[in-house]
């Protein structure tokens, strides 16, 4: 018994020396495990972490380089007789005409102060000096622009930002000895009749550079034959974008892209244009060039997706939505049924001989009825809106222009860049959809130096604006009326058109120095 028990216990043990065994061996496989499972995460996370710096090292050599100084192409010295100038005569001009340069290269270009500062091609020199001197944004802007930086100019309307930008771009290519005719000039702008009005100016700098202007609602055939030899485009995003996709317009070579009017290029509604159109052209040697006279936060940063370490050049107080001083504004508030009645009283005090008359509607259907009381009223009338073909559009502005209508009614597609001489009036009989717009709007008359009248009809329907319109007033040392003040003199913070409220405004030029000269 006593051995059998021996047996038994001794089986046990060894049982339980199994069992122990087991568990050690168990217990250092799952170490094991362990160990090498950490090992894996610690492999992995090196591995994941080389991987991302190597991006990163990446992505900031890109950023880097996107950033890099850009380098004079060698087109601009400054002239022996801008040297001689005194510094005091610079610092006055850059003062009163409250001269901002935000210049990340800082390269303290002089502005030129007379067109002797400047030696422009033979061509172009006897074409601007039919002008007493640059205007301030042309005296600032095209040293900057030879020297082949990138530009965003910011100047009241009317204030000559065409050969702003257009100048330089004829002037270089007419210094080149190219004989290669490809698009190396493209000036895109938000309506047809800009596009039309851009191209008229520049052919008046030179016949010798081939320009063409490609628009929606004519023949496109005619236009794809124009193509062939232009070295300067200048277009309306659809129909260039149609082009494209024909393969009937090649950007490759573009190095002087210019969006006009670029607050509204850059909106929600023609941002998928711009930026598949950019796409066809080549960053590395693309000199970008934003122009326009209200530069709303809201644009700035998708501004400089498309800019190298662009400087930006902004005369008066640019920063806030302001308008032309020189335009005498008046804003009554009335009752919305009250507004055509209204409008004939306006029309009976100011319609005086030569001087014109522009009045904006909101929509097509307005424009179009107010049209019909305005003949039954027995004004001579002419009418540009977007339920018109192109042809009437076109002999509309062309019936304002010559004075043969001196009245016009318009939608928006009329607010902006048209330069419409003697226009005396602009009305508003409703008021645009945004505060901008109202700034160019006005921006019709009082071009040039000149004075001019806004009279805008102001309801309830709008008064989420009338923040926005009293700064402006005030901004312009114009009286804000009492019944404006009424529905809040405050501006509710602007929602980003494609962000909404959520939309977190960065400023692009934070690297930049800021010179302000006021
Ligand atoms: N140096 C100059 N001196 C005087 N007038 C000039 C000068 N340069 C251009 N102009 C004239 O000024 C007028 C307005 O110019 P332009 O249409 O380029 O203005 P803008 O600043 O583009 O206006 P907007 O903001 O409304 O588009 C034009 O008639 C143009 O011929």
């Amino acid at each position: 018994m006593a051995k059998e028990d021996k047996k038994r216990k001794a089986e046990a043990l060894g049982d339980v020396n199994t069992k122990v065994k087991k568990e050690k061996k168990d217990k250092k496989e799952k170490k094991e495990k362990k160990e090498k499972k950490e090992k894996k995460e610690k492999k992995d996370k090196k591995e994941k972490k080389e991987k991302k710096d190597k991006k990163d090292k990446k992505e900031s050599k890109e950023n880097n380089e996107k950033n890099v100084e850009p380098e004079s192409d060698g087109t601009y010295t400054q002239s022996p007789a801008l040297t001689k100038v005194a510094q005091s005569e610079v610092d006055e001009f850059l003062s009163t005409n409250e001269v901002t340069v935000e210049d990340p290269t800082n390269s303290k270009l002089r502005p030129l102060l007379s067109f002797e500062h400047v030696k422009l091609h033979p061509t172009i020199q006897g074409v601007v000096t039919k002008f007493p001197k640059p205007t301030p944004i042309q005296a600032v802007a095209w040293p900057y622009l030879l020297s082949g930086q990138d530009v965003i100019g910011v100047a009241e309307t009317g204030s000559g930002k065409t050969f702003a930008f257009g100048v330089p771009a004829i002037h270089k290519l007419l210094n080149e000895d190219t004989k290669k005719k490809n698009v190396r000039v493209l000036c895109i702008s938000p309506t047809r009749e800009l596009a039309v009005q851009i191209y008229d100016n520049l052919v008046t700098l030179t016949k010798d550079i081939k320009c063409v202007c490609v628009y929606g609602g004519v023949s496109k055939d005619d236009q794809v034959r124009e193509l062939q030899g232009a070295q300067v485009v200048i277009a309306t995003p659809g129909r260039l974008l149609d082009l494209l996709e024909g393969g009937q317009v090649d950007l490759s070579h573009v190095d002087y892209l210019v969006l006009d009017e670029a607050d509204r290029m850059l909106e929600k509604g023609f941002e998928e244009d711009i930026k598949r159109i950019i796409g066809h052209t080549s960053p590395k040697n693309r000199q970008t060039l934003m122009f326009t006279a209200t530069w709303p936060k809201e644009v700035r940063e998708l501004a400089s997706t498309f800019m190298k370490s662009p400087v930006k050049v902004s005369i008066g107080d640019r920063d806030e939505l302001s308008a032309n001083k020189r335009i005498t504004q008046v804003v009554e508030v009335i009752d919305p049924r009250e507004k055509e009645r209204k409008l004939l009283g306006l029309l009976r005090k100011y319609v005086n001989g030569p001087d014109k008359i522009l009045i904006f509607a909101l929509y097509k259907k307005e424009a179009g009825r107010v049209e019909m009381l305005l003949k039954r009223n027995q004004y001579h009338v002419a009418a540009i809106h977007g339920d018109l073909s192109q042809q009437q559009r076109t002999l509309a502005l062309n019936s304002f222009k010559s004075g043969e209508s001196t009245i016009m009614l318009a939608t928006d597609v009329a607010a902006r860049g048209l330069d419409i001489p003697n226009v005396k009036v602009v009305i508003n009989l409703t008021f645009p959809l945004t505060a901008e717009d109202y700034v160019h709007r006005i921006g019709r008359t009082g071009r040039a130096g000149q004075t001019g009248i806004a009279h805008t009809l102001f309801t309830d329907h709008e008064k989420h604006l009338s923040g926005a319109l009293c700064n402006i007033l005030r901004g312009a040392n114009q009286p804000v009326p009492e019944e404006l003040l009424k529905f809040g003199g405050h501006t509710k913070k602007k929602a980003h058109l494609a962000y909404g409220a959520f939309f977190k405004d960065v400023d692009m030029t934070k690297t930049a120095k800021k010179i302000k000269f006021d």
